[in-house]
């Protein structure tokens, strides 16, 4: 039965993936995250067409956090290709937690290993073409909006100040990217685009709307032109399944295998290869940062209808 014929089986499995927010805490490293409600759990998939939206509020507001990652890193391959960005970030995952520091110094040259993790994240934005942080931060909501169809799409201010208020890690890593020389410019500012690239305010049918261009070739259902060409599209997918999850990445792979992205808001994006996209909202996170309940959920679905890649 195709996914989105099976409205009442995707309640279910959203109500039993509820129970899991239990075991889960919101993120509060980020002051203004910690207002989250950690017992809400939403999903809605769209497969071309309209949305097939299941249990939960699929038009609840949440910032992407580390989601934004795979689409700056798309627009940043877009802007100066591949040559140009894989000279600044490589493409291994670490295994350690995304804000780690410690393999910038253990490893030379002091290349942030790929790009979903903060440091790489950070030099990936750097990268983005603009004069101003506003026409960076402008060129990034325009391609969103692009991929999603919703050009009411903005960034959340109060979120954005609180983590460029507090963000005494990722200024680090920033601060150590310069003095190697992986990332130019003013620093503050960098901080400044890559916190409010980070508080981007979406619902979980804006995430599923971008997963499913990320899963065909980076097409819209409708669209004969690409939104992304298909050789990044590639390359995202793949960084999604090498890195997506954070240090959670290989058994994600084999419990879900499924290319996707989550963020600290609770936030997944899923991209099944031409097949559906998928969104999740659920901000209760286990250790390593994952939506606890996103991630059961996702397992529960991929089971199912028979989605791993593997
Ligand atoms: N894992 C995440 O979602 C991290 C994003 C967050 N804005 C940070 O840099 O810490």
């Amino acid at each position: 039965m195709s996914i989105c014929r099976d409205s009442e089986a995707l309640n279910v499995m959203v109500k039993e993936a509820l129970h899991f927010t239990k075991y889960g805490k919101v993120a509060d490293y980020i002051p203004a995250l910690s207002d989250a409600n950690p017992e809400t759990l939403s999903l809605a998939i769209y497969e071309g067409g309209s949305t097939c939206a299941s249990a939960g509020d699929t038009q609840e507001m949440f910032t992407l956090q580390s989601i934004s990652k795979v689409i700056t890193l798309a627009l940043a391959l877009m802007d100066i290709g591949e040559e140009g960005v894989f000279a600044k970030v490589g493409k291994e995952p670490t295994g350690d937690p995304f804000n780690s520091i410690i393999k910038l110094e253990t490893h030379s040259p002091s290349k942030p290993l790929n790009p979903m993790i903060n440091a790489g994240a950070l030099a990936v934005t750097n990268m983005i073409q603009g004069s101003t942080v506003d026409e960076k931060l402008g060129r990034l909501l325009s391609f969103i909006h692009e991929l999603t169809g919703n050009t009411s799409i903005q960034y959340n201010e109060k979120i954005a100040q609180s983590e460029y208020d507090t963000a005494y890690l990722n200024r680090s890593l920033a601060y150590f990217l310069k003095q190697h020389d992986v990332v130019d410019g003013n620093i503050e500012l960098l901080l400044e685009l890559y916190t409010k690239q980070c508080a981007i305010e979406v619902s979980c049918d804006d995430l599923a709307k971008m997963a499913y261009v990320i899963a065909n070739e980076g097409r819209h259902v409708s669209s004969e032109r690409p939104i992304i060409p298909l050789h990044i599209a590639r390359i995202i997918k793949t960084f999604m399944v090498t890195c997506g999850m954070y240090n959670a990445s290989g058994e994600f792979a084999i419990k879900v295998g499924v290319p996707s992205k989550s963020g600290v808001s609770g936030g997944i994006m899923a991209a099944v290869p031409y097949g559906p996209g998928i969104g999740i909202y659920g901000p209760a996170l286990d250790q390593k940062g994952n939506s606890i309940a996103g991630m059961k959920l996702l397992e529960t679905l991929s089971q199912r209808y028979n989605l791993s890649i593997f």
